[in-house]
C-alpha cells in the first residue's frame, strides 16, 4: 500500500509484469450519495462518495477542506508518449478527482495491423502494448487504493488491428474504450467494409467484459471547419454507432455517446450548444452520455479555454452527463502539461459542484426551444433517409455525406469521401468457410462449433479470456527503445538527490515565463526572447501571446529550459510554525486571560482577513478563549495604542492588505514607535498580518510577529500565548 507521502516507484511497477493480473474487468460508475446529503453544513443533491485521499479546490480551505465528489465520472486524458512519467500525473489527477484515465495511442498505431510489444516511446500518445497496459493498470491499482475509489483505465479500439486490440484490452482489464467504425473510415482512411466487420468482432469482445464504449462523433466537431453545422450529422453518426452496437449485443447502459458542445463565443455559444444538447438527450435517452469539452476552437490562451470548458460543463449540468471528460486548457498549445491536466479536472469539478442541483432551480423554456429541437431532428431524419435512398452507409460515405460543412440538407460538397472498396485493408475481408471454427468463448458471427461442447473453447480447455496462462507475455523487443533505458535518468537523479523542473517528463527542465512588454507584438516577442536569454534560460519559445493594445502592450507566455538541476538536500526548508494544541491555549487563558485590540490600519477597508483571525466561526482566536475589541477598518495608528491602553489589552493585531507605496511598512513602524513614545511597548505584543506580510518584514518594522497568506487563528493564538509566557517569565520568573 502506497503512503500519501511516498513516491510511486516506477521500477517497482515494472517488476513481475509477466505475472500481473487485473483485479477486475468492466466499468465502474461512482457510488452516488442520496439527494440532500450534508457535507460540512452544506446540502448537495448530485454528489458521490468522497475520496480517502485527495486535494480539494483552491478555496476548500475556507470550508474545512471539504472535497465533495460530483456524481459524474471525470476523465483525464493522459498520454505524453512516456507512460513511466504519465503514471505520476495519473496519481496527481486521481487526487484532484479524476476516476477515468484515458490513454491515447501513439501516432500511426491505427495503421499497424497487429499488436506492438515492449515499451517503445510514443509520439503524441502511448504505443499501446501488453506490457504498457499492465504497468499502467498496476499503477492505477495502487492509486485507486490510495484515493479509495475505482479508477477506470481507457484507451482506443480502432485501426486495422481493432479486434486484436479489443482482445488485448479484455485480457488486460481495460475498463473502457472508444469504438466507432466511422472513425476508422473517416479519419484513418481504413476500408469501410473492413472497419465495420472488425467493429462487430471488437464490440462483441468489449461487451463480454462489460467495457464501457465511447463513440467517435466528437471527431466530426474537431474536424469540421464550421463545427456548429455538423449537428444534424452528429445525430446520424451517433445513431449509426448505437444501432450497430446494439445489433452486436452491447448493452445500452454501457454505450456512451461522445458529445462536445460544438461552438464557442464569439458565436452565440450557449443557445446553439444547449439546444443541440437537449435534442441529443431526447433522441438517445436510454443511452449514457460522455460529455467532452470543446477542442475545436481552443487557442493557446489558457483562460479562454477554461471559460469555454466551464460553459461546456454548464451544458452538462443543465442536460445530462454520466461522464464529464476534460480537455486540458493547453490542448491548443502542446502535448498537455501536468498542471493543465489538473486544471482541466478542477474546471470540471468546480463547475459540477457549483451547479449542484441546478435543474431544480432552472426550467427549460419549452416554447423557446421546441421549434429548434424539432428542426434539428428533422434535418437528421432527412439525412438518414437520404443515406438509405443513396443505397446505404457505404454509398453515402462514397458521396462525401459526412463531415460536410453544410448544415444538412445544405451541402458544401467538402465532406470526407471514402470508397467502399478502397482505403487501407481493402479487399481483406474473407467470408468464413463452412467449417470455420474458433475455439474462443466470445466471437462475433459464424462459428462452426462442434456438437456437444459445453463451451466453444472446451477443446483447448479455456481461451485466454478465462485462462491467463495461455497469454504469451513478451517483455521487450527493442533493446534501444524501452522504458528501462528511459528511466535511468530518473533513477540516477533520485540517487544523486537531484530535482529539476518538469512539465510532462521526469525533470525535463521546462519552465514557463509570463511577461508583459509595453510595445507592439513583434518588438515584444523579440524582447521577451532576449530577456529569457539574458536570464540564462535555454531554447526559449513563445507559446502564447495576447495583444493588450496594438502599440501599448503585449502579454506573452514563453517556455524555456533550465540548464541545471537542484541538489535536494542542499535546500533550506522554511521552519514549520510549531503550533500549540487548542486545549493548551484554552487552558492557559483560563489561568491568564488575554485581551487584544484589532483592526485594519490606515486607509485600508479590507476586513475579511482580520475577521477570520478573530471570529470563532472561522476558527479565529475567540475560539481559544481570547477576548477582543474590534476597532473596524481604516483605523489610524494612534487609535490602536489608545484603545490598547484603555482596554488593558495584552496585544494589538494590525491587519494591513494594501501595500501601495509601502504604506503597510509605514503604518507598522508608526504603531511600534507610538507604543514606545507612550511607554507601553514592553507591555504590548504587536502583531501584523496581511497577504504581503512576512514575519521578517514585520519584525524589521518593530512588530513582534507578522503573518502572511493562509494564516489561521491557531497560528496567531499560539504565538500570543508563547509570547505572553516569555514576557511573564521575564517579569515574574513564572510563565
Ligand atoms: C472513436 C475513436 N477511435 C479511436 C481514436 C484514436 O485512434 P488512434 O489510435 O488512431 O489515434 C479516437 C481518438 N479520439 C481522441 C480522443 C478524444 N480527445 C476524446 O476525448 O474522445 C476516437 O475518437
Amino acid at each position: 500500500m502506497l503512503l500519501p507521502n511516498e513516491k510511486l516507484r516506477v521500477e517497482e511497477i515494472l517488476k513481475d509484469l509477466e505475472k500481473y493480473s487485473p483485479r477486475r474487468k468492466g466499468w465502474a460508475w461512482r457510488k452516488q450519495l442520496p439527494a440532500g446529503t450534508r457535507v460540512d453544513g452544506f446540502t448537495y443533491n448530485q454528489i458521490s462518495e468522497p475520496l480517502k485521499n485527495g486535494i480539494g479546490l483552491p478555496a476548500a480551505h475556507y470550508f474545512e477542506n471539504i472535497d465533495p465528489q460530483p456524481d459524474p465520472v471525470i476523465t483525464s486524458e493522459i498520454a505524453s508518449g512516456r507512460f513511466e512519467d504519465d503514471i505520476r500525473r495519473m496519481r496527481m489527477a486521481a487526487w484532484h478527482g479524476a476516476d477515468h484515465i484515458m490513454v491515447i495511442r501513439t501516432l500511426g498505431q491505427s495503421h499497424i495491423d497487429g499488436l506492438i510489444e515492449g515499451t517503445p516511446e510514443g509520439i503524441g500518445g502511448i504505443p499501446i502494448t501488453r506490457k504498457q497496459l499492465r504497468a499502467t493498470r498496476k499503477a492505477l491499482d495502487i492509486i485507486e487504493d490510495e484515493v479509495g475509489r475505482p479508477i477506470n483505465f481507457h484507451s482506443y479500439v480502432s485501426g486495422v488491428a481493432g479486434p486484436e486490440i479489443a482482445v488485448l484490452f479484455a485480457e488486460e482489464g481495460v475498463n473502457g474504450a472508444h469504438q466507432d467504425p466511422q472513425y476508422n473510415v473517416l479519419y484513418r482512411g481504413i476500408n469501410p467494409i473492413r472497419s465495420f466487420v472488425d467493429a462487430a468482432v471488437a464490440k462483441k469482445i468489449m461487451a463480454s467484459v462489460d467495457m464501457l464504449q465511447i463513440d467517435g462523433a466528437h471527431n466530426a466537431n474537431a474536424s469540421s471547419k464550421s463545427a456548429w453545422k455538423v449537428m444534424p450529422e452528429l445525430l446520424v453518426q451517433h445513431a449509426i454507432n448505437c444501432a450497430f452496437s446494439i445489433r452486436v449485443g452491447m448493452k445500452k447502459d454501457l454505450i456512451a455517446l461522445s458529445t462536445v458542445p460544438p461552438v464557442t463565443a464569439p458565436a452565440p455559444e450557449f443557445r446553439l450548444n444547449f439546444i443541440y444538447a437537449l435534442t441529443l438527450r431526447e433522441l438517445f435517452k436510454e443511452y449514457r452520455f460522455r460529455a467532452q469539452m470543446n477542442t475545436r476552437y481552443i487557442e493557446s490562451d489558457l483562460l479562454d479555454a477554461t471559460r469555454i470548458h466551464v460553459l461546456d460543463t454548464l451544458i452538462s449540468r443543465l442536460t445530462k452527463a454520466d461522464i464529464q471528460s476534460t480537455i486540458t486548457p493547453d490542448e491548443g498549445r502542446n502535448v498537455p502539461w501536468h498542471i493543465n491536466s489538473i486544471r482541466g479536472i478542477e474546471t470540471a469539478k468546480h463547475t459540477l459542484l457549483a451547479l449542484d442541483g441546478i435543474k431544480d432551480l432552472v426550467k427549460v423554456n419549452e416554447e423557446a426551444v421546441r421549434p429548434q429541437i424539432r428542426e434539428m431532428k428533422m434535418r437528421a431524419i432527412l439525412m438518414m433517409e437520404e443515406i438509405i435512398e443513396s443505397g446505404g452507409y457505404f454509398e453515402a460515405v462514397e458521396q462525401g455525406f459526412f463531415v460536410d460543412n453544410g448544415q444538412y440538407p445544405e451541402r458544401n460538397g467538402d465532406g470526407i469521401a471514402r470508397m467502399k472498396e478502397g482505403g487501407i485493408g481493402a479487399g481483406t475481408v474473407v467470408a468464413r468457410e463452412d467449417d470455420y471454427y474458433a475455439p474462443v468463448c466470445e466471437h462475433f458471427g459464424y462459428n462452426n462449433i462442434p456438437e456437444g461442447l459445453n463451451r466453444p473453447d472446451e477443446p483447448i480447455g479455456m481461451c485466454t479470456l478465462e485462462d491467463r496462462s495461455k497469454i504469451k507475455y513478451i517483455d521487450e523487443l527493442d533493446e534501444s527503445d524501452n522504458v528501462n533505458l528511459r528511466i535511468t535518468t530518473q533513477l540516477e537523479d533520485r540517487k544523486a538527490g537531484l530535482i529539476g523542473p518538469e512539465v510532462e517528463w521526469w525533470s525535463d527542465g521546462w519552465v514557463q515565463l509570463d511577461l508583459t512588454i509595453p510595445d507592439d507584438l513583434d518588438h515584444a516577442e523579440a524582447a521577451a526572447l532576449e530577456i529569457a536569454r539574458r536570464m540564462g534560460l535555454q531554447e526559449a519559445t513563445v507559446i502564447s501571446k495576447t495583444v493588450l493594445h496594438p502599440v501599448e502592450g503585449t502579454y506573452l507566455e514563453l517556455k524555456a529550459r533550465v540548464p541545471f538541476k537542484i541538489e535536494r538536500e542542499s535546500l533550506e526548508l522554511p521552519k514549520k510554525p510549531d503550533l500549540l494544541e487548542p486545549e493548551e491555549i484554552n487552558g492557559y487563558l483560563k489561568e491568564v486571560p488575554m485581551k487584544v485590540v484589532a483592526g485594519t490600519v490606515g486607509n485600508d477597508e479590507h476586513s475579511v482577513g482580520i475577521r477570520e483571525i478573530l471570529d470563532i466561526k472561522h476558527g479565529g482566536i475567540e475560539k481559544y478563549g481570547f477576548k477582543y475589541t474590534y476597532l473596524g477598518t481604516s483605523v489610524n495608528p494612534e487609535k490602536f495604542i489608545d484603545a490598547a491602553i484603555e482596554t488593558g489589552a495584552d496585544a494589538i493585531l494590525v491587519s494591513t492588505i494594501i501595500t501601495h507605496n509601502d504604506v503597510h511598512i509605514d503604518n507598522m513602524k508608526k504603531i511600534s514607535e507610538l507604543s514606545i513614545e507612550k511607554g507601553v511597548r514592553d507591555k504590548l505584543i504587536l502583531v501584523s498580518g496581511g497577504t504581503q506580510i512576512t514575519n521578517e518584514l514585520a519584525v524589521e518594522c518593530g512588530m513582534d510577529a507578522g503573518f502572511g497568506r493562509g494564516t489561521k487563528g491557531i497560528h496567531v493564538a499560539s504565538f500570543l500565548v508563547k509570547k505572553k509566557r516569555e514576557m511573564r517569565k521575564a517579569d515574574t520568573g513564572v510563565s
